[in-house]
């Protein structure tokens, strides 16, 4: 074994250390052996290692050996010293700095004479000096280490006990005194350059003694505390790293596809890898645009037809060939199950252990054609971020029976990514979004934000006349067309009314509705102690996409934060239900029957389409759901079967009635 020879810039002496076992250099006394071996003990570094107080240790010269003269200490030296800006790190190195005169005039150098010392050794592990301090013995890495947060080592406190008596030196030769002063100046130089070269996290004590990690793994190493113009604690500049994600996009083409990939594209590099898109076919150029750059192994798409299938392997070559690429086509999947077998795809490593990327499918897809992906997704055991609300509304305990984990759920849906990130400012160990279920909860109620649409303050009559242009054209958010007439006629808030229901184990009767038109506050949680905690931020998909994705961490930089410089006033009032009956035919299908709910959706979905078409006049699409639900009887447990057939059955029952509508009014 090699020895090594170190010096402890806190002592300002050498630790050459010998092997075990090695006897010590000839010149030595016994005695003078085993005292510096004790002080050894007591300062060693691992080899390589960090310095246990927090100072790097330096290699090689400018050693005071046994048989060099010290300088004897002035009085004040430090003192002055400090006054001259070198305070910092002197008052952190402790006695020895005081021994040379941090003042002295640099002299000529001269050829050092090599006297021999101790033989060369490796040096062994250190006790973990730097966290006995303050910290009360707390590791960096230990139980109580939080983000931003960290117990420090008192690294700056001179541990006095530590330094040798100043008897314990060795006895110096006179005639090595110049020399001694010589080495000394430049030992001090060099530790003021080390303290230079440590740079941004020269603060920060090193950690010595702490395992040794496996092969390809980073310690966390804490980030400095960064305090804004009036001391305020701010923002870390470098937020933590996110997991490595694989994900699959089902609805990529659609407006929560779009805007996941821009989030995925606003990451650090690395941090998310597309695996699969899954889209209907509609918007074929942007599918293989995405495709082509995101590289990713798999195109599932809903239509099957050849000349789809056709034109887009026709337009990936094309963007393969625009980015200079030979190779690289994806394997494409056709049919109505495409977004199914993509989305079951994944086969994640558990989360949070470390041995691989997380998993996450995020449901984009419109449309209760969206529950047999969200049950394969579930299934897999990837994290499922689910914007498509259909398939809970529709699927309800199917989805709840998919979940192989507590807390598999993340809703991406605005009002309940801020119910879910409400929810942990109390106890709710509950639903599917809960990663621990007990059943107890803090929970008294459930406020659900309505932006009340662009017919908000309108009348019966004059809603009669409502265009598919007028409808698509919400106050507060860009988004697909079915969510958008149904955030027009309240159906959106009676399908996320039963979603939150189903997906926070909230009865349906605690979950108020609540007209909210500035779309900041996305809903609250009201607690049984009387708080009310709510989630505000401007309304912009990418925030909630984003934690679909990372849950529970945040994502640094995702959307602009409210401004609080500027007067601004949010209004809150009760839903006319008079007007709007949407939300009071949810809470009916709700409390019905388990397929109350599907039937709700399907019938809704299909009067939407014909309204668009201008088959249904708008006050048409709420009074035919109202009048299929009417119609239908309820099943209690429904299997997958089941939920189809109800399905299937409600959307051609509406078609039946807006058929009789349309020819007792002359509509086409
Ligand atoms: N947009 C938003 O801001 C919000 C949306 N949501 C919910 O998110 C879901 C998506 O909404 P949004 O993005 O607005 O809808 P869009 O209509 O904009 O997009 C729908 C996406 O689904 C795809 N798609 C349609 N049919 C199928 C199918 N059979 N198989 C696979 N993919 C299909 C579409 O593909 P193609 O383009 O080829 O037709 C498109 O990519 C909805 O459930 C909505 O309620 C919830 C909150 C906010
Ligand atoms: C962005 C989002 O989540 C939509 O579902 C939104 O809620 C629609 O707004 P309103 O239904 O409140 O009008
Ligand atoms: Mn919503």
């Amino acid at each position: 074994m090699r020895g090594s020879r170190r010096r402890c810039a806190t002592l300002g002496a050498a630790t050459s250390t010998a092997p075990a076992g090695s006897s010590p250099p000839r010149s030595w006394s016994r005695r003078r052996f085993r005292r510096r071996s004790r002080r050894r003990d007591e300062h060693d570094v691992p080899d390589g290692g960090a310095h246990p107080h927090g100072v790097r240790p330096s290699a090689g010269r400018g050693v005071l050996r046994p048989g060099t003269r010290r300088l004897r200490e002035r009085p004040g030296a430090h003192r002055r010293a400090r006054h001259r800006g070198r305070a910092g790190h002197l008052r952190r190195e402790g006695r020895a700095c005081r021994r040379v005169r941090p003042g002295a005039r640099r002299v000529r150098h001269r050829r050092r004479r090599r006297r021999p010392g101790p033989p060369r050794g490796r040096l062994r592990p250190a006790a973990p000096l730097g966290l006995r301090g303050r910290a009360g013995g707390v590791g960096l890495d230990g139980p109580h280490r939080r983000a931003g947060h960290h117990p420090l080592p008192a690294a700056a406190a001179p541990r006095r006990a530590a330094f040798p008596r100043p008897g314990a030196w060795p006895r110096l030769r006179p005639r090595g005194r110049r020399r001694a002063a010589r080495a000394a100046r430049r030992l001090l130089r060099r530790r003021r350059g080390a303290h230079r070269r440590r740079g941004a996290l020269h603060h920060l004590p090193l950690r010595p003694g702490l395992p040794r990690l496996p092969r390809g793994h980073r310690r966390r190493v804490p980030r400095p505390r960064r305090r804004g113009p009036r001391g305020r604690r701010v923002s870390p500049a470098v937020p933590d790293p996110l997991p490595a994600t694989d994900v699959v996009l089902l609805g990529s083409t659609g407006s929560i596809g779009t805007q996941a990939l821009e989030v995925i594209d606003a990451a650090p590099a690395g941090t998310y890898r597309v695996r699969a898109l899954s889209a209907g076919g509609g918007h074929l150029e942007l599918l293989a645009e995405q495709a082509v750059t995101h590289d990713v192994e798999v195109v599932a798409v809903a239509d099957d037809a050849p000349a789809t299938l056709a034109r887009l392997r026709e337009l990936i070559a094309d963007e393969l060939a625009r980015a200079g690429r030979r190779d690289g086509a994806p394997e494409i999947v056709a049919g109505p199950a495409a977004a199914t077998e993509v989305a079951g795809s994944l086969t994640p490593a558990p989360d949070g252990d470390g041995q691989g990327p997380r998993a996450v499918v995020l449901n984009g897809i419109t449309g209760s054609v969206g529950l047999e992906p969200t049950l394969a997704a579930l299934r897999s055991g990837a994290t499922l971020a689910l914007a498509n609300k259909e398939s809970l509304v529709v699927g309800g305990a199917l989805v709840r029976q998919a979940q192989r984990r507590p807390g598999q759920v993340v809703p991406v849906d605005s009002e309940h990514s801020a119910i879910a990130q409400a929810l942990r400012s109390g106890r709710h160990e509950k639903g599917m979004t809960s990663p621990v279920v007990t059943g107890r909860s803090e929970v008294s109620r459930i406020i659900l934000t309505a932006s009340g649409g662009p017919f908000r303050g309108w009348s019966r009559d004059r809603l009669a006349e409502v265009t598919p242009g007028q409808a698509l054209a919400h106050p507060t958010w860009s988004m697909g067309p079915v969510v958008t007439i149904n955030s027009s006629t309240l159906v959106n808030k009676g399908l996320e009314l039963i979603e939150a229901h189903l997906l926070f184990d909230v009865p349906a009767e605690d979950i108020v509705v609540v007209v909210h038109p500035q779309s900041v506050v996305h809903s609250m949680v009201e607690f049984h102690d009387g708080a009310t905690i709510a989630q505000a931020s401007p309304p912009d998909m990418r925030l909630p996409i984003a934690l679909g994705l990372t849950w529970p961490a945040r994502a640094a930089g995702v959307t602009a934060p409210c401004r609080w410089d500027e007067a601004t006033a949010w209004t809150f009032e009760p839903l006319d239900e008079e007007i709007f009956p949407a939300v009071r035919l949810a809470r009916h299908a709700a409390a019905a029957s388990a397929t109350h709910p599907a039937v709700l959706n399907a019938a809704n979905e299909q009067c939407v389409a014909a309204f668009l078409d201008g088959r249904l006049p708008y006050l048409g699409i709420v009074a035919v759901v109202e009048e299929v639900l009417a119609a239908h009887d309820g099943l209690a447990a429904p299997t997958l079967d089941d939920v189809l057939a109800v399905e299937q059955w409600a959307r051609r029952r509406a078609d039946g009635l807006i058929g009789a509508r349309s020819a007792r009014t002359g509509q086409r």
